[in-house]
Formats: C-alpha cells, sequence, structure tokens
C-alpha cells in the first residue's frame, strides 16, 4: 500500500534531533567485516534501509549479523562465509550502490564474486567504469552478464599503480577494500578524501591493514595476509546533519542536531553563515537557526571535499529560494542532480537551468549538454503542492519546501527517504510540524 504524507506548511521547525551513523560509512564498514578473520563490531549504526539492505545482503553470503547490547550496536561475524545463490544476490537488484564494494573482500574470501545491478539515486548515468579498470589492474577478470556482473581473480590479486581519471569516492573505497589483502603494495593517485574514508581507513586499520594518506590525494596500501576484525563507532552523518541544517533555515525555525560534528561540515557551516544562517556548536552537536534577517544570495560550485558537498547541494537550494537576490549554483559531481527543481518552480521558486559552467571551475559536464547550473532568483513564497519523490536528497529538499510552504502539499515516493533519513517523520512531527500519514 502506497504511503501519502500530507503537510500542512508554514510552521517554523523547532526543538532537537538526533543524527547516528553516516548512510555514506555505515554500510561499507559491514562490507568491511568480510575481510576479517574474526567478527567485528560496530556502533552508531542507524535504522535506515541502506543497512538493511547490507545486512541482508551478509546474511545471504553466511555472515551472522547481530543486534549488541546498545542500541545501535551491531556484530559481524564473517567466520561461516559461503557463497550466495544467484536468485539470492539478484533480488538485491537495483536496492543500492553498495553491492559493487563487495567484488575485493568476495575474492579475497571465496574467489569469485557475484554482484547486483545497482540502485542508488537516480542524479546521473553512475557509471561503474573506474570500479572495473581498478579490479582488472589487481588481477580480476570481469564478465558482464544479463544482470549484474561476475567477477574472478584465477591468479590472485596483486597490488596496483592506480591513477583515478575523477576522485570517485566509491572507486576509493573499491581500491582500499581490495588492497588491504592483495599481495604486494597499491598506490592510489586522485583518491576522494571524503570523511567516510578517513573513517573506514580507521577500521581498516583496527583490523590490521597498513594504509598510508598524503597530503596530494594519493592513498598507499601495503599488502597484510590476514585481518582481524574491528570495534568502531561510525561518524555521524554530516549529510543528514546539513539537511536538518537547511531546515532549520528554510522554515524560519531553530533546530539542535544531536550528533552532528563541526570537524566534517566546515564547507557547509561557511555557506550556511554566508547565506545569513546562524550556529553554535557544543560537545554533543551543533544548534542551527535562521538569523532572523534577510537571507543572502549565494554563488555555490559542488565540489568533492573539502569542497561542498554535492549531497548537501539539494536542501541548499531551498534555501537559496528564500534569498533576497541572484544566486547561482554549479554542481559539478553529478550531471543530472537539479531534476528535483520542477516540483520547486511548480511551488512557486524562480530558478533557471543552464547547460554552461556557471561557476569559477570548469566541469566534466560543461560541453556535453547537461543541465547542471542553477540561478535561484528570490525570495519566493512556496505554496503547497502534490510531489511524487525523486530521490533521497531532492525529496528531503521536497519535504523542506513544504514544511516551510503556504497550504497544504500531498507526498508520495516517501520511502525513498528512509534510504538515509532515519525515523524522518517522527523527527519532523516532533519538531512541531503539522503532517499527517495515510495508507492508500
Ligand atoms: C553510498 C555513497 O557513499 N554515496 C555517495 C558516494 O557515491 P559514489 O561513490 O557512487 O560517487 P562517486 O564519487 O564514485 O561519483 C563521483 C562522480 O564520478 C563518476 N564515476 C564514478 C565511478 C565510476 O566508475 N565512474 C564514474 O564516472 C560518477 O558518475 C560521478 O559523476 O559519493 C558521492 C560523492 O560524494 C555522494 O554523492 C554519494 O552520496
Ligand atoms: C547520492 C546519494 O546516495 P547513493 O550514492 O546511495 O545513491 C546520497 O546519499 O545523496
Amino acid at each position: 500500500m502506497a504511503k501519502l504524507l500530507t503537510i500542512q506548511g508554514g510552521k517554523p521547525l523547532q526543538g532537537s534531533v538526533r543524527v547516528r551513523g553516516a548512510k555514506n560509512l555505515v554500510p561499507k564498514a559491514m562490507v568491511a567485516s568480510l575481510l576479517g578473520n574474526e567478527p567485528s563490531q560496530l556502533r552508531n549504526v542507524p535504522e535506515i534501509k541502506d543497512v538493511e539492505i547490507v545486512r541482508n545482503l551478509l546474511q545471504i553470503h553466511g555472515v551472522k549479523v547481530d543486534a549488541g547490547p546498545e542500541n545501535g550496536d551491531l556484530t559481524l561475524d564473517p567466520r561461516q562465509m559461503r557463497n550466495a545463490e544467484h536468485s539470492e544476490i539478484d533480488a538485491h537488484a537495483g536496492d543500492s550502490r553498495i553491492p559493487i564494494l563487495f567484488c575485493g573482500p568476495l575474492m579475497h574470501k571465496q574467489g569469485e564474486a557475484f554482484i547486483p545491478d545497482l540502485g542508488g539515486c537516480r542524479i546521473g548515468d553512475r557509471p561503474i567504469n573506474y570500479h572495473l579498470e581498478v579490479l582488472r589492474n589487481f588481477g580480476a577478470v570481469v564478465d558482464k552478464q544479463a544482470t549484474g556482473i561476475h567477477i574472478t581473480a584465477p591468479k590472485g590479486l596483486k597490488g596496483a599503480k592506480l591513477d583515478l581519471p575523477y576522485p570517485s569516492v566509491g572507486t576509493t573505497e573499491q581500491v582500499l577494500l581490495t588492497a588491504v589483502l592483495a599481495e604486494g603494495i597499491t598506490e592510489l593517485k586522485n583518491a576522494a578524501v571524503e570523511p567516510e574514508i578517513h573513517d573506514l581507513i580507521a577500521l581498516l586499520q583496527q583490523m590490521g591493514a597498513i594504509i598510508s594518506v598524503n597530503t596530494d590525494r594519493t592513498i598507499r596500501i601495503e599488502g597484510v595476509d590476514k585481518l582481524s576484525g574491528y570495534k568502531h563507532r561510525a561518524i555521524p552523518d554530516r549529510n543528514e546533519s546539513a539537511s536538518w541544517a537547511s531546515a532549520a533555515l528554510v522554515t524560519r525555525g531553530d533546530i539542535y542536531v544531536e550528533g552532528a560534528a563541526q570537524r566534517d561540515l566546515t564547507a557547509f557551516l561557511n555557506t550556511y553563515r554566508k547565506i545569513g544562517g546562524e550556529f553554535e556548536v557544543d560537545d554533543d552537536g551543533i544548534r542551527f537557526w535562521h538569523g532572523g534577517g534577510q537571507l543572502q544570495p549565494l554563488v555555490l560550485e559542488t565540489d568533492v571535499h573539502p569542497g561542498f558537498m554535492t549531497d548537501w547541494q539539494q536542501p541548499m537550494v531551498v534555501a537559496l529560494t528564500q534569498a533576497h537576490g541572484v544566486s547561482i549554483v554549479h554542481e559539478t559531481v553529478y550531471e543530472n542532480r537539479f531534476g528535483f527543481t520542477d516540483a520547486l518552480k511548480r511551488m512557486g521558486a524562480s530558478i533557471q537551468l543552464h547547460r554552461e559552467c556557471l561557476g569559477s571551475n570548469p566541469c566534466r559536464f560543461g560541453q556535453r549538454n547537461f543541465l547542471h547550473s542553477a540561478v535561484i532568483s528570490g525570495p519566493s513564497e512556496l505554496k503547497g503542492t502534490t510531489i511524487d519523490i525523486p530521490d533521497l536528497r531532492g525529496g528531503f529538499s521536497h519535504l523542506i519546501a513544504a514544511l516551510a510552504a503556504n497550504g497544504t502539499s500531498e507526498v508520495t515516493g516517501i520511502e525513498i527517504i528512509n534510504r538515509g533519513y532515519e525515523h524522518f517523520i517522527d523527527k519532523i512531527s516532533g519538531l512541531g510540524a503539522d503532517i499527517e500519514l495515510t495508507t492508500r
């Protein structure tokens, strides 16, 4: 039965929400447990769909996954690992992007891996060519099948010299999860250095891996013969934190985000301050609120870390519809991440999309006909409408817009938001929103 969320907009969101482990780290930490000869313990695990998907995938490969004594604790025991049936794996086709990261660990442990077709947000083509290229360099043989891929390592996996065309997060994780048990040394140039990558490196190091990260985006991994388990507390979800911060701004509210970590939000907080948002950091989280004056327009470019994270873009665009003047946002990470603006336009926002790079960094999409720059004129009075959620961050942005809008919005497709926002309906309602969830 489909769920319908009815939102009566116009109330400032006020109160406190708790953010737990990062959606972009926790599932990968769970995959890393496959590499160990002993159980691993992960803490601060949120109840989100992407965790559930990986839990199922690990279980069909024989990993015992149990809840620990504290809420949010998981124990992952790979000692009874086995090959999964193709049909069991295929059942996860289109669920998330994580299955591609099973390649290295399964090849090391089982000699082969079958990977279903990937899912994840439809915000661009999202090819896996870099993943396959680095795996081939380690010695893997890739067989593309009608659904998914079959990958083997007939001569074992050996360390390699690698250089990425673009600092892809997923490919950097692929290299880490493969190189730690590969024979010899791997050097990865132009690696991604997102906080979630550092957190993955930290738990791999606990397992016995030898990994160093240089300031020039080079990661060096010395392969070892075996790894044990880890005991690790996942870093908080910086993308969820930024989403609540934007919600406070757009609804002229005041939200304390328990668990938010300033260190991983530097670029976001600079932008937040420039637009007119206020924040206050303490030991347990960050309070975000609307400063009371007019919001200021901005020129913004998304980028790899330490730049302004692409997953913050969509909620921030909603805030920019309320700024006084013209803002420009250049999306340089994904070629098709402005589809969500259609619904904002129907709600009354003034947003024009352009194919040109409207920013100081010419990006990969400039000459390729993608609508990847946005000009936003504000402030616009938003009014309620019907919305079908397109993707995770776009969907959350639509919720923020509906919560700030005059009148009623009817939102479908909200299940997608469970991929990355734990208990978001309860959180929104706890912040004082006027919402009703029905099934039809
Ligand atoms: C589960 C997870 O952690 N998802 C995050 C991860 O996605 P993900 O790891 O999929 O993103 P990547 O960093 O790999 O992608 C960045 C760019 O590289 C391109 N590319 C990537 C791989 C490849 O083989 N070929 C290729 O061309 C992509 O199409 C994209 O344009 O990092 C993104 C960038 O911070 C975030 O938006 C996602 O939330
Ligand atoms: C793009 C995202 O996720 P995924 O890579 O899982 O689709 C996201 O979290 O915004």
